[in-house]
């Protein structure tokens, strides 16, 4: 038995698929408002995810106080006005005060807030704001570089522009050294992968 909520969303989408001179009831499209709910489960499951308790689970003592980079760390997102696509990379440094983390939470602590319905930059502050608030580090930056499909696949229809946003917190905001340091890292080339 299907639950109600379920039936509600599919529903929803045989509308817009009516609206749009579809027809719900062709055979290839039978199973469409089904699997668009689930897809919509997975694209938004970061609603149901806590990045504070995500980033606490694997936090370890270090005496390291130098920055630490995750480059080109990729995720899907969907801008809030047109639920359409935003497409690219984020960057992640901080610079450690007593305690480090696993370094998989931080893509993890992305596709939390990726997975939700987004703006590029509240993306950005987002993911700098729950890495300062979990491990009090002595700076965060992000940055992000990303296309947005609702400017290419319709409305003004560019395809060659990437938007780039940051968030620069603690040592990364105030010391002119620490940030040119971060971005001369984001803009060199990554090298040998070993
Ligand atoms: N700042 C920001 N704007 C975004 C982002 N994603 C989409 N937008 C913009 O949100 C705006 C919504 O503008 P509206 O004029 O209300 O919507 P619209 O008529 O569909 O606008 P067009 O896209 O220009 O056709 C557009 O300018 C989009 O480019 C984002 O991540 N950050
Ligand atoms: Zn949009």
């Amino acid at each position: 038995m299907k639950k109600k909520e379920d039936i509600e969303f599919e529903n929803a989408v045989k509308t817009m698929m009516l609206h749009v001179n579809e027809d719900p009831t062709r055979e290839g499209l039978l199973e469409t408002p089904g699997r668009v709910r689930k897809a919509y489960e997975f694209i938004y499951g970061g609603y149901k995810e806590n990045p504070k308790e995500i980033l606490e689970k694997a936090l370890f003592t270090s005496s390291n106080d130098e920055m630490v980079l995750l480059k080109d760390i990729e995720f899907y997102s969907t801008c809030e006005h047109h639920l359409l696509p935003i497409i690219g990379r984020v960057h992640v440094a901080y610079i450690p005060d007593g305690k480090v983390v696993g370094l998989s939470k931080i893509p993890r602590v992305v596709n939390v807030f990726a997975r939700r319905m987004q703006i590029q930059e509240q993306l950005t502050e987002q993911i700098a704001d729950a890495i300062m608030e979990a491990i009090a580090p002595k700076g965060v930056a992000v940055v992000i570089q990303a296309r947005h499909m609702c400017m290419e696949m319709r409305g003004v229809e560019k395809i060659n522009s990437t938007t780039t946003s940051s968030a620069l917190r603690g040592l990364f905001k105030k010391d002119e050294k620490t940030r040119s340091e971060f971005f001369s890292l984001i803009n060199s080339p990554t090298g040998t992968r070993y």
